[in-house]
């Protein structure tokens, strides 16, 4: 059967079976208390049923909707910040072609940062484009997301006209509390819900992220069954053959030996946004109380020319898991010219594929020989289906592994201070005595 493979073959001498048979008992009863919600942050565990729960008749409006405004514009700008945007950029980018995508909308990105540059060369740009928005916030409040949908609401309402802007935004917030939900409801936009009960970081099969993806021209109904079959069987399997338990427990051991930093890398320029938001993910739910390993990624090959030293030769802190697809599509062979001018007629009729086969392969060994452990997690093909599959694994993967850390893997209370400070420096009104104080600082 086609499956994803985790492959723990090459953790080196620093992971020994035992050890995984010794943390049995604790991943039990981390099993347990994901299956009887009563963990830490369990009030926030709806994404581990939601492939199942997501009705019928939510996913084809969310189709529906992403047909109208597919209907009326080229340009879908998402504008959210943190999980609010990072699953669907991860997908959209991992199965979009590289350059210009024929199946489904353009989609650009607003709302993730405060450059004031960015966000003017995106309006001058949108200029002479048809334009639709889907706006994304949980909370509703985020600073970064309301400063572009104030821009490119009013830079629509000129384009359009009120009601010719109304019919291309669509919202995606909390059923009740926030300024964009408030916003939503004076201005009658088309709007999805985020259920209370699933975090930003954990809300990719949701609207959230099942709108944009639509919109791109993906094939969500796929997505959403690789997802509840992952859910099926990251359920049922015995706890030492799960894969998500086995790659959350070696983390933990690997942690426990002083590797403390873990990098995501991957070998297709397209996996990058994966890895952006598999950071939001580990780093958001295991990065508190002073712990955590810090999640990194790396593209490969591009980064064996820039990180790939420090990772051979560098501080023995790190372990590597690779994100590997097992069939790469396309075959573009090696041109045969008959000629060896450039050193390469050994490969000429050789797939490229194959040449980042043996590059990873090589990387593993290379690794592994210079003390980095490295994992591997293999999808059968780059699908909607897998991408599906691969969301829920790491999904449930870092809850367990956030409770086998003694963290709560579902908040998220560090993020504040920085919101704080700013808050305060551009003189919000209810912050004058941190302004104060940082101001004497
Ligand atoms: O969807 P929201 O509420 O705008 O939040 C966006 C992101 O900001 C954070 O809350 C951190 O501030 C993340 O957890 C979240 O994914």
């Amino acid at each position: 059967m086609e499956q994803l493979f985790f492959d723990d073959g090459m953790a080196g001498s620093l992971l020994r079976q035992h050890e995984l048979e010794d943390l049995k008992a604790q991943l039990e009863a981390v099993d347990r208390m994901l299956d009887e919600k009563d963990g830490p942050g369990s009030e926030f565990l709806g994404w581990l049923d939601w492939p199942t729960q997501l009705e019928t008749t939510e996913l084809k409006r969310i189709h529906k909707v992403a047909e109208h405004l597919q209907g009326l514009a080229d340009v879908l700008v998402v504008i959210g910040i943190g999980g609010s945007y990072l699953g669907a950029r991860a997908a959209i980018e991992m199965l979009t072609p590289a350059f210009g995508n024929s199946k489904g909308m353009e989609i650009q990105y607003a709302g993730h940062h405060l450059n004031g540059d960015y966000l003017k060369e995106l309006l001058a740009y949108l200029e002479n484009k048809q334009v639709a928005v889907n706006v994304i916030s949980k909370s509703g409040t985020t600073t970064e997301p309301a400063i572009a949908f104030r821009l490119i609401k009013e830079m629509m309402e000129r384009k359009y006209g009120k009601s010719g802007a109304k019919e291309r935004v669509v919202v995606t917030t909390d059923s009740a509390r926030g300024a964009l939900k408030n916003l939503a409801d004076k201005e009658g936009y088309e709007t999805f819900v985020i259920p209370d009960d699933i975090g930003g970081r954990y809300s990719v099969l949701t609207p959230v992220g099942l709108l944009p993806i639509a919109a791109a021209g993906i094939d969500i109904e796929a997505m959403m069954r690789g997802a509840r079959e992952a859910q099926a069987l990251y359920l049922d399997q015995p706890i030492l053959d799960n894969a998500c338990y086995r790659y959350a427990a070696i983390r933990n051991i690997l942690h426990r030996k002083g590797k403390t930093t873990e990098v995501l890398a991957t070998f297709d320029p397209a996996f990058q946004y994966l890895g952006e938001w598999w950071k939001q993910l580990f780093g958001e739910s295991e990065g508190k109380d002073h712990m955590g390993i810090f999640p990194a990624s790396l593209q490969m090959t591009t980064d064996l020319h820039s990180m790939g030293q420090y990772v051979q030769d560098g501080q023995r802190i790190l372990f590597e898991t690779m994100v590997l697809v097992a069939d790469n599509g396309q075959e573009l062979l090696i041109p045969d010219t008959g000629e060896d001018d450039d050193g390469l007629g050994y490969l000429a009729g050789k797939p490229v594929s194959l040449v980042n086969h043996k590059a990873m392969e090589g990387t593993a060994m290379a690794h592994m020989d210079g003390g980095v452990p490295v994992l591997k997690i293999t999808i059968p093909e780059k699908s909607a289906y897998w991408t599906g599959h691969l969301f829920y694994f790491f999904m449930k993967a870092c809850a367990v592994s956030g409770y086998l850390l003694g963290v709560n893997p579902f908040n998220q209370p560090g993020v504040e201070a920085y919101k704080a400070n700013m808050f305060a420096l551009l003189g919000k009104p209810g912050s004058e005595t941190l302004k104060e104080e940082l101001e004497r600082r």
